[in-house]
């Protein structure tokens, strides 16, 4: 069971290729640590494994399956910045019940307090919001995580107490983690691989 990566190519419309062969395993139950410079297509590539892009050409396979194009989210991104990954104008509540219910045991678990439903996103912290998109993305049919800078702009509690509860969560799910981090600390406190994206960006380049 693997999220695989094989041989994609991706160019942003009128830019360079930023990958021609990328090749990436991502086994289910591993945190998997992506790393490299600011612009070197780490962001894009989460954003390929999860569906929000569509490769130029190559291969994403889901535990042996293509990746869906529409409807089933086997890959769930969480970005950086949980206030643009939310409805300004919609109540916790809903912006929570988007895709699925979750289970009141995943909200005490993610550590949602029952008050923050009937707010907007404004009158939330940056960590308290970013626990509403974990929990949304924990969906029953989740298979696979990209945490893509899920907490460079948190404090250092904030940060720990975000990373327990993810880690907790995706060890007794078997999921796969993708973790898209400058911090260097942390990939090594929390990975079982770290791969430089130059390993995955053209491997064969041009002489
Ligand atoms: N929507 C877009 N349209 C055109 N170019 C884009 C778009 N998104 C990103 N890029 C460009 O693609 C390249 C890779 O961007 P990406 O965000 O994937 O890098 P990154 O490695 O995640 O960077 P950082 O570490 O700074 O977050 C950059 O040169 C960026 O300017």
């Amino acid at each position: 069971m693997a999220l695989i990566v094989t041989d994609l190519a991706f160019a942003h419309p009128g830019a360079e290729p930023l990958y021609r062969a990328a090749n990436l395993h991502v086994e289910a139950g591993t945190v998997v640590g992506l790393t490299g410079a600011s612009g070197t297509g780490k962001s894009t590539l989460g954003a390929l494994v999860a569906g929000d892009l569509r490769p130029r050409s190559g291969k994403i396979t889901i535990d042996g399956r293509p990746l869906p194009r529409r409807g089933f989210r086997p890959v769930q991104l969480i970005h950086q910045h949980p206030e643009h990954a939310v409805n300004p104008r919609s109540r916790m509540r809903s912006v929570l019940n988007e895709s699925h219910r979750p289970s009141p045991e995943t909200l005490e678990r993610v550590g949602i307090r029952r008050e923050w439903l009937d707010r907007f996103p404004e009158e939330l912290s940056g960590g308290e919001l970013q626990r509403f998109c974990i929990a949304r993305a924990l969906r029953p049919d989740t298979r696979y995580l990209v945490a893509d800078e899920m907490t460079t702009m948190f404090d250092a509690i904030t940060q720990a107490q975000i990373w327990h509860t993810l880690l907790g969560i995706v060890r007794d799910r078997g999921l796969g983690l993708l973790v898209i981090s400058h911090e260097q600390a942390l990939l090594d406190r929390i990975c079982d691989e770290q791969l430089p994206i130059d390993r995955l960006r053209n491997p064969h380049p041009a002489t």
